[in-house]
């Protein structure tokens, strides 16, 4: 449904912007400036059938604006896809805002951004993301009702993005080892920050055998100390003897280098991005029977929780609908295995099957 037309075919020189949203089938895109305080943005709402399109405003030292175009387009696809994928009455969206954010922060331009967000009448919800604090989302509330994220309302979306992780991977066993029980299992957490140290937290309940690595060593040794985790080196990790793979760190550390030295038979992790080239490495982990849990299907318990507080739902079904990860990963698996196709294409088609039969029961616009 929004497959990506061949952008060899489209001359981007002399068809920057509709050109590129027609790519992705965008719906709408907002170009923000304002010379007082320096804002530089981009909104980009790519799809509302689902309901009003909720992603983070990310603020970014962009090369150029090229550059951040490309990246709001792609972002706010993705967040279509993880949001009905997640069961979710949202659409996707994202916004940009071009700068160093140490830098070119400031009240008066997170409240001008506010503004442009509230022009949009509520098409748009926006979040934290990359350079973004929740001070910052304080500012932009001021302007705008359309934002999640706020202190003191949904919270740390960690423990109920770990929450997802957790069963997802037991979903993953359940369909790998015929059992769904991690007591026993070697599992390799890669990075534990927010959602890590929560997930080692239930791994090691359960009686799984965990092995962390981090680049930040007082969390490491803490972890460790914590939940009787054992550290090993931050390259040692891909090496390592065990049965689940779980990537709570950088994106695009399941590419060919790393392939041929893992041996886990299942990957499943909370971080963004964790196939290097998804055409390629999609199908290399399935050529050599692992199991990839997906990771906008498996780390979805962010929105949920954003999505909680727009509905004015409680953490506590927050917590419930990130189970729900444990079935849509049972079924992503097993027609994956059925049909022969890398689990994340069937990832994206149950998202987009979903947006289909939803957009025709819905009263047209
Ligand atoms: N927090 C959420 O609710 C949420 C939701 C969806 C997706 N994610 C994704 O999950 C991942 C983890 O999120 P988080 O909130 O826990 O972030 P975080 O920053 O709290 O934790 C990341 C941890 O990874 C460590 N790290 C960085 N580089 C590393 C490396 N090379 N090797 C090992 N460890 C390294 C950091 O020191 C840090 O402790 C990110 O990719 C994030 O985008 C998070």
């Amino acid at each position: 449904m929004f497959e990506i037309k061949n952008i060899s075919d489209v001359d981007l020189t002399e068809n920057p912007v509709i050109a590129q949203m027609s790519q992705y089938n965008h719906e709408e895109l907002l170009f923000c400036n304002d010379n007082d305080t320096g804002l530089k943005a981009i909104i980009a709402v790519h799809n509302t059938v689902l309901g009003p399109a909720l992603g983070g405003t990310r603020i970014w030292a962009y090369n150029n604006e090229m550059e951040a175009l490309n990246d709001v387009l792609r972002l706010s696809r993705g967040m279509t896809y993880k949001n009905s994928l997640a069961g979710l009455n949202l659409g996707g969206g994202k916004a940009v805002i071009i700068g160093d954010s140490r830098q070119i922060k400031s009240e008066a331009l997170m409240r001008r951004f506010g503004k442009f967000v509230n022009s949009l009448g509520g098409n748009y919800i926006t979040a934290e993301d990359v350079g973004i604090s929740p001070a910052d989302m304080v500012y932009v509330n001021m302007e705008t009702n359309h934002v999640v994220g706020l202190p003191g309302k949904s919270g740390d979306p960690s423990p109920v993005t770990a929450r997802g992780v957790y069963v997802g991977m037991k979903a993953c066993a359940k369909e790998q080892f015929g059992t769904d029980s991690l007591a026993g299992r070697k599992i390799a957490v890669q990075g534990v920050g927010h959602v890590g140290e929560y997930l080692v937290e239930s791994l090691t309940k359960e009686g799984a055998e965990v092995f962390i690595t981090d680049v930040y060593e007082p969390t490491l040794k803490r972890v460790s100390e914590t939940y009787g985790a054992k550290v090993v080196g931050l390259n040692e990790i891909y090496d390592l003897d065990v049965d689940i793979y779980a990537p709570c760190a950088l994106g695009a550390t399941v590419n060919d280098e790393t392939l041929s030295r893992l041996k886990c038979s299942i990957i499943a992790g909370a971080a963004n991005n964790q196939l290097k080239v998804e055409a390629i490495h999609g199908q290399a982990v399935m050529d050599r029977g692992i199991i990839y849990a997906p990771d906008f299907a498996l780390n979805a318990g962010g929105v949920i929780n954003c999505y909680s507080e727009v509905a004015g739902l409680s953490p506590e079904w927050a917590l419930r609908k990130a189970d729900d990860i444990y079935s849509t990963i049972s079924t992503i698996v097993r027609r994956s295995k059925e049909e022969q196709i890398p689990t994340y294409q069937i990832a994206n088609r149950m998202a987009e099957e979903r947006i289909e039969k939803v957009g025709k029961v819905k009263l047209p616009r």
